[in-house]
């Protein structure tokens, strides 16, 4: 048997795509709207794709910014994944070049040979060549890339609301106006919001190209049509909006639910506004909303902060750190200190403060030491050095050092990525 793992060609892209998981679907997927997908999935996964549609979408598979990997077992693919070149915004606003790890898969009478092991080396070595210094992922089963050095970095909530339960605790003069548009209007309008907010926001990623053209597509899951609602502020910018269907069932426990599947504000009036309608709209019983910031401020404008069910947290985006040097001088810092930190048995002094970080290596004492998938959960601050110490996988060598290193890189708020890759 001869393996070979190589980038693919554009004659093997409709082999290269049939590995692939959603070729055959998705069967472990929970049902749940497009929203909580990391983007718009190729097919639904309900659905194994037509060969038509595997020819049409292995067309323009490998346009810019997509590398696909994939192990050649005596010369036929039975494994492939992805890199996707996207950016991520780090604490104090840097927008760095990520290799998106994506589209992973090994046939299942190849599986548990090393193959993937086989592919992830290339593509890191990869992401590396190219001075990509970390690497993302968002992963179907938690189980399977720690040990490629890959940790959870930021987190998504969905939660739930009864109608009946909402009443906010302060009323709203909102000096700008909301407005349901058509997804024409809608896909003008998410780029620009997208891009102002990502600035902004630590672990936001920079949309795929074609991300919000197909607004008016009908999902196959039967959640029904996408209702597009924009605010605008006083100046008449819009500084928020919201995607929502209202999906019909014949089930009474689901009829009347708003299933809210995407939202971004970039104001308190903005989000106000939003909420304010979607919680209150006439005919529904419930609202639904997936993928939000764990951090979320709604709950703390109810007057019945339990009204806001969490029904289920997950990992989002998970990191891994190629580079530690250039990683940790990428970033900027809450606090102004210096620590020695031991990463995989080399020691680094870390000199860091608001405007950046010196990292350099050093023969030093650590003050702390930890591995790199510790330090892809701690990189945006999603996880506190405390958590890792507690549960046994970062040890303190220096009293006090693992606060210190908390104070280094506690989040303004909890880093969150609205899209995905
Ligand atoms: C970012 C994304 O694209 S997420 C989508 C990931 N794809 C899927 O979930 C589709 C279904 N699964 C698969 O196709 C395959 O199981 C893959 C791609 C996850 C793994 O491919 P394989 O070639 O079998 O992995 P490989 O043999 O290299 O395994 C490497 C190690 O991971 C372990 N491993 C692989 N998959 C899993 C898993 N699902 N759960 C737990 N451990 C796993 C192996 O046991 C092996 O362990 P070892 O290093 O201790 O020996």
């Amino acid at each position: 048997m001869t393996i070979e793992i190589r980038p693919i060609t554009q004659a093997e892209a409709v082999e290269y795509l049939r590995v692939l998981p959603y070729v055959n679907g998705f069967p472990q997927e929970e049902p749940e709207p497009a929203a909580w997908y990391a983007g718009r999935a190729a097919w639904s996964p309900q659905r194994p794709a037509t060969a038509a549609e595997v020819e049409r979408y292995a067309e323009d598979l490998l346009g810019e910014g997509f590398r696909p990997q994939a192990a050649f077992v005596d010369g036929k693919i039975a494994g492939g994944s992805a890199i996707v070149a996207v950016e991520l915004t780090l604490p104090g606003g840097r927008q760095v070049p990520m290799g998106g790890v994506t589209a992973t898969a090994v046939l299942p009478t190849y599986r548990r040979r090393g193959l993937l092991r086989r592919i992830m080396g290339a593509m890191l070595d990869d992401c590396r060549e190219r001075g990509e210094f970390v690497a993302g992922l968002s992963a179907s089963e938690a189980t399977i890339y720690g040990r490629y050095g890959f940790a959870p970095a930021t987190f998504a909530d969905r939660w739930e609301v009864r109608r009946t339960d909402v009443a906010f605790s302060r009323p709203h003069d909102d000096p700008g106006a909301l407005e349901l548009v058509d997804a024409a209007t809608a896909s003008a309008v998410w780029p620009v919001l997208h891009e102002r907010a990502r600035a902004v926001r630590v672990g936001e990623i920079s949309p795929l190209p074609g991300k919000w053209s197909s607004l008016d597509e009908l999902p196959a899951d039967g959640s029904g049509r996408a209702h597009h609602l924009i605010h605008r502020d006083a100046a008449d910018e819009v500084d928020g909006a919201a995607i929502f269907r209202l999906p019909w069932s014949p089930d009474p426990e689901y009829a009347g639910e708003l299933q809210v599947e995407a939202f971004e504000a970039l104001t308190y009036d903005a989000y106000r506004a939003l909420w304010g309608l979607l919680l209150d709209f006439d005919l529904t019983k419930r609202v639904v909303a997936g993928r939000r910031p764990v951090d979320e401020p709604l709950r703390w404008m109810l007057t019945n902060s339990r009204a806001l069910k969490l029904t289920r947290t997950r990992d989002n985006l998970w990191l891994r750190i190629l580079d530690v040097q250039r990683a940790l001088e990428a970033r900027t810092y809450a606090a102004t200190d210096t620590l020695v930190l031991e990463i995989d048995g080399q020691a680094w002094q870390l000199e860091a403060g608001p405007d950046g970080a010196v990292c350099n290596p050093t023969s030093q004492d650590a003050d702390v030491s930890l591995t790199v998938n510790e330090l892809g959960s701690l990189y945006l601050g999603g996880v506190p050095a405390t958590s890792f110490q507690y549960a046994g996988r970062l040890q303190e060598h220096t009293g006090g050092a693992v606060t210190r290193l908390d104070a280094l890189l506690r989040p303004d708020r909890a880093p969150y990525n609205a899209v995905g890759f």
